[in-house]
């Protein structure tokens, strides 16, 4: 198959910004559907040394294949002299983020709704041993069915074996760039996991740690770790300092508790082998048939 150059498609708006990319909506000239481009400029990456970062992406995104009805899918990649082109699955309605902000929070049935959506995309991962590392409702989309898409895994780890957690010596790819060149890598402030900060070292339970922020904030229209700065927002982390509004419910409220733990083999699910039974069984998901969610309920 002739690899895609720019021309097969008709570039429109702007749908994603991100420190080395732009994300455009794009429609294949010959088909007519509709994609997500993401173009990075080939200079800007090798400025920031982010090389890395560009092909961990791509590598992950093969490896996910999109067997997972909650991941977006890499159809082709493509370059030109100076951009990098994947061409993504085009998620119409958006970001979770403007959703939260639409409706400032959601109700019970669509917090839980979303919330089996992201275990079952968290066990497909952790199947695939790709740990995300920058979970948050930015990067949660809606399809045109309102299903999640996660997407941008520019951040993503590849786990080298299901016994990671036990420090073999190896130590997280990124100690060892942040040895190199002292760069190591950290998610977003407000979603960033503890032993994140504390150690840069990941696993999947720091995917754990992101899924207590997300279900915090669709349940709430906030976000539980908040601060004028990453460094105030740090120090609420590593204290375990937010507190849960009034009459938030109460079965949410022990699910959140139960993965905003500091130590991250302690998390609800962190020794689960595969699926992530510790929490299909908590009773946030009492009557849940975790093998058919049915179709999402209406956003509210
Ligand atoms: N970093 C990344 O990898 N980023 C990516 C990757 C893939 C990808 C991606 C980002 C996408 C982002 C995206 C953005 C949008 C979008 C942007 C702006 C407006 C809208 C929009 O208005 N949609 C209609 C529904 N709206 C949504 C917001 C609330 C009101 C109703 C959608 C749709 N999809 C996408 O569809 N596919």
């Amino acid at each position: 198959i002739r690899k895609k150059t720019p021309s097969d498609f008709i570039f429109g708006k702007v749908i994603g910004e991100g420190s080395f990319s732009t994300v455009y909506l794009a429609k294949d000239v010959q088909t007519n559907k509709e994609y997500a481009i993401k173009v990075l400029e080939k200079a800007h990456i090798i400025r920031e040394k982010k090389s890395e970062y560009v092909m961990r992406e791509k590598e992950v995104l093969r490896i996910l294949e999109s067997l997972c009805p909650y991941i977006v899918h890499l159809y082709s990649t493509f370059q030109d002299p100076g951009r990098l082109y994947f061409v993504l699955t085009y998620a119409k309605n958006g970001e979770l983020l403007k959703h939260i902000n639409l409706y400032k929070k959601f109700n019970f049935e669509c917090t839980r709704y979303y919330s089996c959506e992201l275990v079952l995309a968290l066990e497909y991962l952790r199947s695939k041993k790709i740990v995300h590392r920058d979970l948050k409702p930015e990067n949660i989309l809606f399809d045109h069915n309102f299903h999640i898409l996660i997407t941008d895994f520019g951040s993503a780890k590849i786990e080298k074996s299901e016994d990671n957690d036990i420090n073999d010596g190896t130590e997280d790819d990124d100690v060892q760039q942040s040895n190199r060149r002292r760069n190591s890598f950290v998610g977003t402030a407000q979603f960033v996991s503890p032993e994140m900060l504390q150690e840069s070292k990941s696993s999947y339970a720091s995917d754990l740690w992101a899924l207590g922020c997300i279900v915090f904030q669709m349940a709430s229209g906030q976000m539980p770790f908040v601060g004028g700065s990453e460094y105030l927002i740090f120090q609420k982390i590593l204290r375990l300092e937010y507190k849960f509004p009034d009459g938030f419910d109460e079965r949410i409220k022990d699910f959140i508790e139960k993965l905003l733990v500091l130590e991250p083999t302690r998390r609800l699910g962190a020794s689960d082998e595969t699926t992530y039974v510790s929490l299909r069984k908590h009773e946030f998901f009492e009557e849940v048939d975790f093998d058919d969610l049915g179709p999402p309920p209406k956003l509210s």
